[in-house]
């Protein structure tokens, strides 16, 4: 079956003084059907990607195929692609009906089958009651929906989101992030979505592409994404972590041995056949704080920071550097260290992640 999108060693420099390195070389592929997500800080080229697979722009070098064809030669608006952008785009005088079959109505569709595409469209984003409204007088989440029902009207094979819920607030976001991921998964279009919010590509995505400097630097469903970070960007760029140093000193496929700088021994998955001293990486949330003797690690409890649903311990370790490990708290959960404690840091065998660098 052919991928929705493949991309390969796909490059775009902006020209100028000095010229743009946008995307370094690419290699990347999309599903069919498939909710994906480009992920990465502000300027690390998630629009330069969408805007060439919408064909805004074109590659310097590198090809890109839908379904096993090249778009290179095709002009955006042959492109079965729709894209739907930050601002929304609506035209402010016509009403909701109108905008859902603007596209539709350029495309030189019959009369009738607008009108019976309109309609299921708005009922997909529940604006059936608001027809006759000018955009300019619905809310904000309201806005985002016609935008929705308008691009997927035409039935695009993909479609493309830039930040579409950055100008929403959060509660309404929240909400937003449910429904987008119910109608991609009822119309069964393939949609590609850029954000730099982690939690939001964690929350929606089948799959997601961690990219930092025109690079991808790890593809992954989120829980691969969260659990085993690849390298040190993803690590930090993705929740939070802690770092600790440790060495490899045995193997068994992805399971590696190592030592920790307290002597004592844990495993960890190793993704690849790294060796040596390594960097470790731990969620806060997979540890727990215990007595110095029972610990892997030990220290002294720097903070107790509570915020509500869950509490934060700081421990400055022997070695220098700090630990933070997030209990949940609940009515019957309590803790007896106090700031200052000698504490110990203990995790399961399988909880840390061997980075790649
Ligand atoms: N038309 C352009 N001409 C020159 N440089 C550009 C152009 N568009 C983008 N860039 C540069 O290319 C790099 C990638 O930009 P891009 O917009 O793809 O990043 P992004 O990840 O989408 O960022 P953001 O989240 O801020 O939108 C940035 O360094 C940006 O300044």
């Amino acid at each position: 079956m052919a991928k929705a999108i493949t991309a390969r060693a796909l490059r775009k420099v902006y020209p100028g003084h000095p010229p743009v390195e946008a995307l370094a070389s690419i290699d990347l592929e999309i599903q069919d059907n498939e909710f994906f997500t480009l992920l990465g800080p502000s300027g690390c080229g998630k629009t330069t990607l969408l805007r060439l697979i919408a064909g805004f722009e074109h590659p310097t070098s590198g090809s890109l195929e839908m379904f096993g064809e090249s778009l290179l030669d095709s002009p955006p608006y042959k492109r079965p692609i729709n894209t739907v952008f930050q601002n929304y785009a609506l035209f402010p005088h016509m009403t909701v009906a109108e905008n859902i079959g603007f596209g539709l109505q350029m495309l030189g569709t019959p009369k009738a089958a607008i009108r019976s595409t309109v309609a299921e469209m708005m009922e997909l984003v529940q604006m059936t009651q608001m027809a006759d409204r000018q955009t300019s007088q619905i809310s904000g989440g309201q806005q985002q929906r016609v935008a929705l029902a308008r691009a997927l009207a035409p039935r695009p094979k993909i479609l493309l989101l830039d930040e579409p819920l950055s100008a929403l607030d959060f509660k309404l976001r929240k909400k937003m992030q449910l429904e987008l991921k119910r109608l991609q998964t009822e119309t069964g279009i393939t949609f590609i979505f850029v954000t730099h919010d982690q939690e939001e590509a964690l929350t929606m995505s089948d799959r997601i592409a961690v990219m930092s400097n025109g690079a991808v630097r790890q593809v992954g469903r989120p829980r691969e994404i969260y659990d085993r970070p690849a390298d040190r960007f993803v690590a930090d760029f993705i929740g939070d972590t802690n770092f600790l140093p440790a060495k490899i000193i045995g193997r068994d496929g992805e399971t590696a041995q190592l030592r920790l700088p307290s002597g004592k021994m844990v495993q960890a998955h190793a993704n690849e056949a790294s060796a040596g001293q390594v960097t470790l990486a731990l969620r806060p949330e997979h540890a727990q704080l215990t007595s110095e003797a029972e610990g892997l690690l030990a220290g002294s409890l720097r903070d107790v920071v509570y915020f509500g649903t869950d509490t934060h311990f700081h421990v400055g370790l022997d070695d220098g550097s700090e630990f933070v490990l997030r209990q949940q708290n609940g009515p019957t959960v309590a803790h007896s260290y106090v700031t200052g404690d000698r504490v110990g840091v203990s995790f399961p065998d399988g909880a840390a992640q061997v980075l790649r660098d």
